[in-house]
């Protein structure tokens, strides 16, 4: 398998949640602990891109920080600033709200591209929507995110557009669960508390 660098965005404002999103806790843990253990059980390097890592010093010490290099651009120079920190060809990027990110689906993800070595990324749909931040991408499509940002867009889904991307569906009812509201929160509360995950 060819290296995999995982990228864990955690550098945006949760407006809509009212507090820092990465922080919520789950299982009695930070969400964003929750995350990193997954990915650094896939990945052999795991970096957080946050402007103040302050916060997260209960994170493994092998997990790297990075900051944004162009501010103020979303998650698409987030992915931009993670992908600066690691050559490795194959690069995962998680938003910090998908508390129920899987190991088993990032090798499914990372299975589908090593087959197809002329699609730039894997981007699952699930629940009828795309997922592009909660995605694989090769570490050469960073420059179309530099490209983006410099252009003065901001959208996922420009990046998208741009690159020769792979789509899967995968139907779970909670892998996908994406948390941005306080309501989606105490959904993901609810589906611990039922034992629904997995
Ligand atoms: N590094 C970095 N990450 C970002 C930035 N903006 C958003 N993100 C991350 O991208 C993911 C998706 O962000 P959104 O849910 O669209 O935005 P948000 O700012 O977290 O939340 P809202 O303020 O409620 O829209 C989350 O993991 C954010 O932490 C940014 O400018 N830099």
């Amino acid at each position: 398998m060819e290296q995999l660098h995982g990228i864990v965005l955690a550098g945006g404002q949760s407006r809509r949640m009212k507090e820092p999103k990465e922080l919520l806790l789950l299982h009695n843990e930070p969400v964003l602990l929750l995350i990193c253990r997954q990915l650094l059980a896939v990945c052999e390097r795991v970096t957080v891109v946050t402007a103040d890592p302050s916060p997260y010093s209960f994170l493994p010490s092998m997990v790297r920080f990075a900051k944004d290099i162009y501010q103020n651009c979303g998650p698409v120079g987030g992915i931009h600033a993670g992908m600066e920190k690691s050559n490795y060809p194959l690069q995962f990027v998680i938003a910090c709200d998908y508390p129920f990110v899987r190991t088993k689906t990032i090798m499914k993800m990372v299975q589908c591209l090593e087959q197809d070595p002329s699609r730039d990324g894997v981007v699952p749909i699930a629940n009828e929507k795309l997922h592009p931040l909660y995605a694989l991408y090769r570490r050469r499509t960073q420059a179309s995110f530099e490209q983006i940002v410099k252009s003065g867009r901001r959208r996922m889904m420009d990046v998208i557009e741009e690159l020769n991307i792979k789509t899967f569906t995968q139907n779970d009812p909670y892998e996908f669960l994406n948390m941005n509201t306080p309501v989606e929160y105490a959904r993901a509360q609810h589906a611990i508390n039922m034992n629904l995950i997995d």
